[in-house]
């Protein structure tokens, strides 16, 4: 096994690997033999219902938590053995910030820049996620969706080769999510292995090349947001077809046509199966 210092591998392929992972509180099994990949250049969404596992999953990633059982590489080490080799290439966004409440908003992304031997620059990630308007600000009275910013930038000022991203976007405007997205796909473009966790299924749909879905501790699918649509719905499907009608056309010809060919109640209107169709039809729609 290599020494904590040792340098770290270039990690080409996989930059997180977890394989049987078990996390139990109470005795309770909270992550289930959880399995998944992510690779460099791709942004890998992890979905799932509340209480699915998600966090802990991630936690365990990030070397905050023990795993139980299983294995968690990242960037080929184990987060925890490495944890202070690891810290400079990995970059953490949390879903409650985990920002000092007292400071101000630009002196805590300087803060952080300073932590890392070349880091971005500071003003140009001020300027391209709207910082400017709240750098003077004191974290603890910043609105939800710019201490969000703030906890991207602190992610991703150190220029880390793997970034978890906790809900990037939850509760930001359209304009600052457009800013986000933006955002992480130049970080994929530059081979930067980005996990994403949301509950915003448009979010997953926009940026995910690679989608886990994650109930009761398990990844029950995985695949592309293609092959996920692509699945079984289990049943009959609703279509949505959409055209410019030319002048006079006779909807009822419509209808009967397709009454002739078996389709029940043809009312013709509906929407294209989407990420958040498959999501409930694998995780259910009760409430947890
Ligand atoms: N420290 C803890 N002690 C006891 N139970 C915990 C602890 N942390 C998490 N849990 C439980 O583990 C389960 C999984 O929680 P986790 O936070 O991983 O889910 P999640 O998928 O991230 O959910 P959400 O979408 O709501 O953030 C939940 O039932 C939660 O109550």
């Amino acid at each position: 096994m290599p020494s904590p210092s040792a340098p770290l591998p270039r990690a080409p392929g996989a930059a997180l690997e977890v394989d049987g992972l078990v996390k139990r509180y109470a005795g309770r099994a909270v992550v289930d033999g959880l399995a998944l990949t992510a690779r460099a250049g791709e942004v890998t969404a992890v979905l799932g219902p509340n209480g699915a596992g998600k966090t802990t999953t991630i936690e365990c990633c990030e070397g905050l938590r023990t795993p139980d059982a299983g294995t968690v590489r990242v960037l080929g080490r184990d987060p925890r053995a490495h944890a202070a080799a690891l810290r400079p290439r990995v970059g953490v966004m949390l879903q409650d910030g985990g920002l000092p409440s007292g400071a101000r908003a630009l002196e805590v992304l300087r803060h952080v820049a300073a932590m890392y031997t070349a880091p971005r620059d500071v003003g140009e990630l001020v300027e391209r996620l709207g910082i400017a308007s709240f750098s003077r600000t004191a974290v603890r009275r910043l609105s939800g969706g710019q201490r969000q910013r703030l906890a991207l930038a602190c992610a991703v000022v150190g220029r880390p080769d793997l970034v978890f991203l906790d809900e990037p976007s939850a509760g930001m405007d359209p304009q600052s999510r457009h800013a986000v997205w933006d955002l992480v796909r130049e970080l994929r473009a530059d081979g930067v292995a980005v996990v994403l966790t949301t509950h915003l299924m448009d979010e997953a749909e926009a940026l995910a090349d690679v989608v886990h879905v994650v109930d009761h501790g398990k990844v029950i699918a995985s695949g592309t947001v293609p092959e996920l649509l692509a699945r079984d719905g289990g049943g009959d499907t609703e279509v949505t077809v959409r055209f410019a009608a030319p002048a006079g056309l006779d909807i009822a010809v419509l209808t009967d046509w397709l009454t002739g060919r078996g389709v029940v109640d043809p009312s013709v209107s509906v929407g294209r199966r989407t990420l958040e169709d498959v999501f409930l039809d694998l995780t259910g729609r009760h409430l947890r």
